[in-house]
């Protein structure tokens, strides 16, 4: 006969302990049930268990996941392949993205139901089991395929005009050796493009040696830029080879340099100038090589009207300079790169691979993405992850408020006599429901009394059609 399956069960709430017991059992596996998150460890140490059913809140009153992402982040530690479900609160969706971005294997939403947590729990058990018997190696190959798939994904999405031309400028610029200044909002694909640039540069064969220059410590700076030798200071215990050395064939590129405190700016104006640095502690002077590439999301030119940052720095990163537009001035480009992210998270997340409703395309056209690429693919991989029978809607998406100004749902939002010619009649009173929210900046008591609703009853409508709110 099979031996029983050992499933431990975290929870703080003692109710929910009881039914997930009755409910385990009457399917013979073999429950043990805790109440105190720190006793994780000393359970997995003293029982073998095939998974884990976690709560991701432990004390009463906190909603913010974070104590089950610490647990999640032991229980990896302790054993990777022993799969564990997170379990969350109706809605927390931020909880659940991090949930899996930290390992879980798939989360149940409370209040459950019944049939999918048993499905899930035996598929996850199944699945640990097959990787535990000899298969590891054929996952690691999947894997490092996906891996290298996934290189192949982040190319270039350049759809739009306004990129189209950008991309001309670059691969004119890339083939020499001149400094460039890439500007753009955030996430707007700065390093991305740094990168695409090495790439097609004659330096592609050696590295791209990136830093981020809003978080090098003041006093470690010049030993992470030029490096340092053996005794130079107390804790230089070897000798250090600096980023403008790695990068002496390839590409250096600077990071987030609006973010870099004047006393730095100076020191790295000098190499900038001379091409010459000297390691902490040495007085050999070497000479770099390296084609420098810098980025950031500061307006440069006020910063120097400011005091903030030095001209004579600017001049010298600034012989070439490329503007990334942001997303909402690419509305071209949406639609491609959603179509790449959802395959990317559709492989990621071992499901296939959904389609978007026409409510959602029509979504990603009118919101206003201040996070640019970046906040489109962390929504759609929320909508992988959430969305049901294969299709992500509109409420899936969670799009924040407010949309772009001018955009057509905003536009019909204030003609309450125009709701979508076509649709069924959930996903117009979807439509409508959120037009008025953005309609009303995001207050639901104003939207409610728009529609002649009652505070409640707005807020029921919204639940039942999983639109998130505060
Ligand atoms: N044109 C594009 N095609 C495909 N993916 C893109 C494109 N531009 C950006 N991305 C993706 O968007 C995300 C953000 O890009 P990236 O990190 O390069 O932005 P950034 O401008 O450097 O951000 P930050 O200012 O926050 O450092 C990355 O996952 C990147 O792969």
């Amino acid at each position: 006969m099979n031996e029983k399956k050992r499933i431990l069960v975290i929870d703080d709430d003692a109710g929910i302990l009881t039914s997930l017991d009755m409910l385990l059992r009457m399917e013979g596996y073999d429950v043990t049930l805790e109440t105190q998150a720190n006793r994780l460890l000393p359970h997995l140490s003293d029982k073998a268990f095939d998974l884990v059913l976690m709560d991701m809140n432990f004390q009463k009153d906190t909603t913010s996941g974070l104590e089950g992402l610490q647990l999640l982040d032991e229980l990896k530690k302790f054993d990777d392949c022993l799969p564990a479900v997170a379990m969350t609160g109706w809605g927390s969706v931020d909880i659940i993205v991090g949930a899996m971005r930290a390992g879980a294997a798939d989360f149940i939403q409370k209040p459950w139901d019944n049939e999918r947590l048993l499905s899930i729990v035996q598929q996850q058990i199944a699945l640990s089991q097959a990787r535990r018997s000899g298969n590891c190696l054929r996952e690691e190959n999947k894997l490092l395929k996906r891996a290298l798939e996934d290189d192949m994904d982040s190319e270039w999405v350049v759809r739009s005009p306004a990129m189209q031309h950008l991309i001309n400028v670059v691969e004119t610029v890339a083939a020499t050796d001149t400094s460039i200044l890439i500007l753009g909002e955030n996430g707007t694909g700065k390093s991305l493009l740094a990168r695409f640039i090495h790439q097609l540069s004659s330096r592609s064969e050696h590295s791209i040696v990136e830093v981020n220059m809003g978080c090098i410590n003041e006093q470690l700076f010049e030993s992470e830029m030029f490096g340092h030798v053996k005794g130079a200071f107390t804790d230089a215990r070897e000798n250090r080879i600096g980023r403008f050395e790695l990068a002496d064939k390839g590409t250096l590129f600077l990071d987030e340099i609006g973010n870099l405190p004047l006393s730095q700016q100076v020191k790295l104006l000098r190499v900038l100038e001379e091409r010459q640095f000297e390691r902490v502690g040495s007085s050999r002077t070497q000479t770099t090589g390296c084609r420098i590439i810098a980025a950031t999301n500061t307006d440069l030119k006020n910063a120097v009207a400011d005091g903030r940052f030095r001209q004579d720095l600017l001049y010298r990163l600034n012989v070439i300079q490329i503007q990334l537009p942001p997303l909402r001035e690419r509305q071209e480009d949406i639609e491609p790169l959603a179509e790449r992210f959802l395959q990317r998270f559709a492989r990621k997340y071992n499901k296939p691979k959904p389609v978007l409703s026409a409510l959602a395309r029509q979504g990603l056209h009118d919101y206003s993405w201040p996070g640019n690429i970046r906040e489109l693919s962390h929504l759609l991989e929320r909508g992988v992850l959430l969305c049901r029978n294969n299709t992500i809607d509109l409420a899936d998406l969670c799009l924040p408020l407010p949309v772009r100004a001018g955009a057509a749902g905003h536009e019909q939002s204030h003609n309450p006599v125009n709701p979508p010619e076509t649709g069924t009649l959930a996903e117009i009173e979807e439509t409508l429901l959120l037009q008025r929210l953005r309609q009303y900046d995001g207050n639901a008591v104003k939207a409610a009394e728009s529609l002649g609703l009652s505070r409640s009853a707005f807020y029921r409508r919204l639940d039942k059609l999983k639109i998130c709110h505060e």
